[in-house]
């Protein structure tokens, strides 16, 4: 038996859990108000509270660090890879640390890992946030100076579509799907024979999702840019971490502003614009593989909220079957990428920067 202890910060909360292969022991998640993570400047200033976080789970439960075989940690932004599961080494904690270019709360996975490990068990990536499998008109933004990239979430997506392949019965890598993962954050994707051609990138891309403000006329972004009212790093956070239902309803949280929505009429439009907004991206990946879509998959926490799905299945029902998928799949695939490669039926890929 392997033991495995998976750890996954995400951008509203902490996931934790223990898996005895691939059977889940037991599993917690810290939720995070924006307040409490505002005090924070930078996001490896977190580190500290995430790390004590994981520490009071496994003394909690009764477990030491040696009784794990493993640690499966979310990946973060690396440079753009292929899928897989892959070692983590000092090279690749260096480059989440101190060299990566954008702030993601998976960044931190690898890096908590690596230091609760203290080299003495391996720590693996499984599908880390910068999977890349752009075609390559998916990379042409508008202007040469702008490559769009693949930032997606790509752990939880590839596992739903997974499953979702053997529901219907078929190969993964035969299937067509539309794939949206509605977290904190939100990604909407294409993916063609198990691959993903096309995604919008969930930091600064499609929906505006419970903490971000998606895609933004560009003209109008520019003009706040420059107002002098923001420096750079206040006006990214406007858009990543105070956007989207925190700008407009000062929660990041769907029950609440659902709840709102039953007594308020602004919070009901708001609400039904971020529905409205990942329908329309929806049809757009439909586009992308030209209406042969074996299914349109919706996942994430906010799949869990039937009143807010109804607002977005009247807008896609007529494209494809539409299947559920509703919370996170990330800990148990996290777990299942580790113990692929501590049972020999798969080698951990080696990253080199
Ligand atoms: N039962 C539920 N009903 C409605 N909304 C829910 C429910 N459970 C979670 N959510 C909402 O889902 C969102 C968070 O989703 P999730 O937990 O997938 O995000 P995360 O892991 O923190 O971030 P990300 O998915 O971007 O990495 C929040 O807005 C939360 O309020
Ligand atoms: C940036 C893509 C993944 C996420 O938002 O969590």
């Amino acid at each position: 038996m392997k033991r495995i202890l998976v750890i996954n910060p995400g951008s509203t909360s902490t996931k934790i859990a223990v898996f005895e292969d691939d059977k889940l022991i037991v599993t917690e998640e810290i939720t995070h108000s924006t307040k409490e993570l505002d005090k924070y400047e930078k996001l490896m200033d977190q580190i500290d509270l995430r790390r004590r976080e994981i520490i009071d789970f496994i003394e909690k439960y009764g477990y030491k660090m040696t009784d794990f075989n493993a640690i499966a940690a979310r990946g973060g932004i690396l440079p753009p890879l292929e899928s897989g599961t892959y070692k983590v080494t000092e090279e690749m904690v260096d480059y989440l640390k101190n060299k990566t270019k954008i702030e993601h709360a998976s960044n931190l996975a690898a890096v908590i890992g690596w230091e609760l490990s203290e080299k003495n068990i391996p720590v693996f990536i499984t599908d880390p946030v910068s999977v890349d499998e752009f075609i390559p008109e998916s990379r042409i933004s508008g202007i040469p100076e702008i490559e769009r990239k693949s930032l997606f979430h790509a752990l939880n997506m590839k596992s739903v579509a997974r499953k979702a392949a053997k529901e219907l019965n078929k190969k993964y890598e035969d299937c067509n799907f539309v794939i949206a993962h509605l977290g904190g954050g939100i990604s909407v994707g294409a993916q063609r024979k198990g691959k993903m051609i096309d995604v919008n990138n969930a930091n600064d891309e499609g929906p505006f999702s419970p903490e971000r403000s998606g895609e933004l006329p560009v003209g109008d972004l520019t003009k706040i840019a420059f107002s002098g009212k923001y420096n750079k790093r206040e006006l990214k956070k406007r858009y990543v971490g105070k956007g989207g239902l925190v700008a407009y309803l000062n929660t990041n949280d769907l029950r609440v502003a659902i709840k709102k929505a039953e007594k308020d009429k602004y919070a009901k439009l708001v609400v039904e614009a971020m529905a409205y907004q990942i329908a329309k991206e929806i049809g757009g990946m439909s586009a992308i593989l030209k209406g042969e879509v074996d299914a349109i998959i919706i996942t994430g926490g906010m799949a869990r909220n039937e009143k807010f799905i109804e607002m977005i299945k009247q807008r896609i029902s007529k494209i494809a079957l539409i299947m559920l998928y509703p919370g996170s799949f990330e800990m148990e695939a996290l777990a299942e990428g580790a113990l692929r490669v501590l049972n020999d039926v798969e080698k951990a890929k080696e990253w080199k920067l």
